[in-house]
């Protein structure tokens, strides 16, 4: 029962049940995976998808909304420009147009001065009530540039420190020219980058999310949340100016920041009217932190059912093992129950001396042959053996000796030729019994001298008997049965009787009585 223990656990993946349920199980175990899997996956694309789409939104209204910032300063750059008389503004009534400035500024917030400059770069008139005396800005990068260009555009040049205010300033300027198209000057309109700091403060962002206004040469011109350090760093080799740019002025992508190498998903987009880009970038790590934090009541769930499955997994695995282990004892104790048994019966029909059919047995199989010999109307004979003088020899011997020698004559008897269907047995003490089913008498005396004889010829030392050996008489009774209940004690008193005479006669012999 032990072995069977041992062996159960590798029996019950071997049993077609038990294997079925584990495959089944594990089927089940894959499919939920599977479809938890897929689910999560789907609602993270849908989570890249939206937040895709949220920054090309957010990129657009914003270059829109830097568009109207600077279309306004350009309005305002253009009135100046009308102020200024041909021959350039050295002519030019300079309090009327620092007052004229002054208004003009006061009515766009995001301005931080407007200034006019002759064609050397000095100082001709400025919107600040006090304007510092023999300043040139002849050395700025707006003034060189228009002084080397002859278009009659908008220049939006790097973010430059005022030197006024000292605040940080994107630089608008217009060329000023004279009825022949000759340089007389430059419109300076400085707007403030704080404007901009505090319009894209308006918006919820997270702290690793990313708003840049950017000029179409890759300059930084303010970049949410960065601080004043990152202003004019130029991005022109980032993905969005080398890759996303070439294709399309407005998309969207994913890519390592060039300012933080974080990953970000960008919406960008350029404007069509200035040499403007903005770009929207959300913080990839704390979209997925913000999308485990949304998902964590499916991810809880979807735990739960695997747990679940598994725990109904080794439960039903537990029952059939249970199931295979008592079939395996049932199986051992059937065996054992049916070697019991089958040791009771052959205790219950054997002698335990000689081995031969015991007294019980020959009496079911006398009452047997005498209902078959009822039925065949044939006749069955019985022959009863007695040793000789076998007193003399336990008391010359001993009992020892004496069931040796029983031994020996029952060995003796089971060699004597009788047919398969006749039964020798030990009748009681030293008697022995032959039941021959279909015999007639004659037959019996045969097979009785025979055993007479044998037992003679195993020669065993007898001090009492005339030959000097062990000697048996036998005396044969036979009739034919008719199925009365006493013919059994009948057969059994007339084999006695003949057995009585070959005693009387001398014994060593075998004798025969008719019926
Ligand atoms: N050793 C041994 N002796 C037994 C056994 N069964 C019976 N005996 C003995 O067999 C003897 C039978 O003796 P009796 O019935 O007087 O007959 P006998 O001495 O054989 O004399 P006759 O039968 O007249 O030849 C008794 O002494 C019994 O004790 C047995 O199983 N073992």
């Amino acid at each position: 029962m032990n072995i069977g223990k041992a062996i159960s656990g590798a029996f019950v993946l071997q049993s077609s049940l038990g294997r079925t349920m584990a495959i089944f199980m594990l089927l089940l175990l894959t499919a939920v995976l599977i479809v938890s899997a897929w689910t999560l996956d789907r609602s993270w694309q849908r989570k890249l998808h939206d937040t895709e789409s949220d920054a090309v939104n957010l990129s657009v209204s914003q270059a829109r909304q830097a568009e109207d910032t600077f279309l306004q300063t350009e309005i305002v750059l253009r009135a100046m420009q009308r102020e200024i008389p041909d021959d350039g503004p050295n002519s030019v009534d300079k309090s009327a147009i620092n007052t004229i400035l002054a208004e003009m500024k006061s009515s766009l917030p995001q301005l931080n001065g407007l200034f006019i400059y002759d064609a050397q770069g000095n100082w001709i008139a400025a919107s600040a009530s006090h304007v510092p005396g023999a300043m040139n800005n002849s050395d700025r990068e707006y003034f060189i540039y228009h002084r080397q260009n002859r278009h009659g555009g908008v220049h939006i040049g790097h973010v430059i420190r005022s030197r006024t205010s000292g605040d940080l300033v994107i630089p608008v300027s217009l060329r000023l020219n004279d009825a022949a198209g000759g340089f007389t000057g430059v419109a300076l309109a400085t707007v403030r980058v704080d404007a901009f700091r505090r319009f894209y403060s308006y918006f919820e962002l997270g702290d690793g999310d990313l708003l840049a206004l950017l000029l179409d040469d890759g300059a930084a011109l303010y970049v949410r949340p960065f601080p004043d350090a990152f202003i004019n760093r130029s991005l022109s080799a980032s993905p969005l100016f080398t890759i996303q740019l070439m294709r399309s002025d407005r998309g969207k992508g994913a890519w390592r920041s060039a300012l933080d190498n974080k990953e970000r998903i960008f919406g960008y987009a350029r404007s069509g009217q200035y040499p403007l880009i903005v770009a929207a970038g959300f913080d990839k790590s704390e979209l997925w932190t913000e999308w485990l934090h949304d998902s964590l009541p499916d991810l809880v769930l979807n735990g739960t059912l695997l747990l679940i499955i598994i725990l109904i997994g080794a439960l039903v695995l537990r029952q059939v093992r249970t199931n295979v282990e008592n079939q395996i004892e049932l199986t051992a104790l059937r065996d054992e129950l049916t070697t019991i048994n089958q040791t009771l019966q052959a205790m219950a029909l054997l002698d335990g001396l000689t081995g031969l059919a015991n007294r019980r047995q020959f009496d079911i199989f006398l009452a047997q042959s005498l209902k078959q010999s009822a039925l065949s109307g044939e006749p069955m004979a019985l022959i009863m053996l007695d040793i000789d003088y076998f007193k003399l020899y336990n008391d010359s011997w001993g009992h020892v000796a004496g069931d040796n020698c029983l031994r020996r004559v029952g060995e003796t008897l089971k060699n004597i030729p009788v047919r398969q269907t006749d039964l020798i047995a030990r009748y009681g003490g030293e008697e022995f019994a032959i039941i021959l089913p279909g015999a007639t008498l004659e037959a019996a005396q045969r097979i009785a001298e025979s055993a007479v004889e044998a037992v003679r010829a195993i020669a065993i030392p007898h001090p009492g008997t005339r030959p000097g050996t062990v000697t048996i008489s036998a005396g044969g009774f036979a009739l034919n049965a008719s199925g009365e209940a006493q013919e059994a004690q009948q057969i059994k008193e007339g084999a006695d009787r003949a057995l009585y005479q070959a005693k009387h006669h001398g014994r060593n012999q075998a004798v025969m009585l008719p019926s």
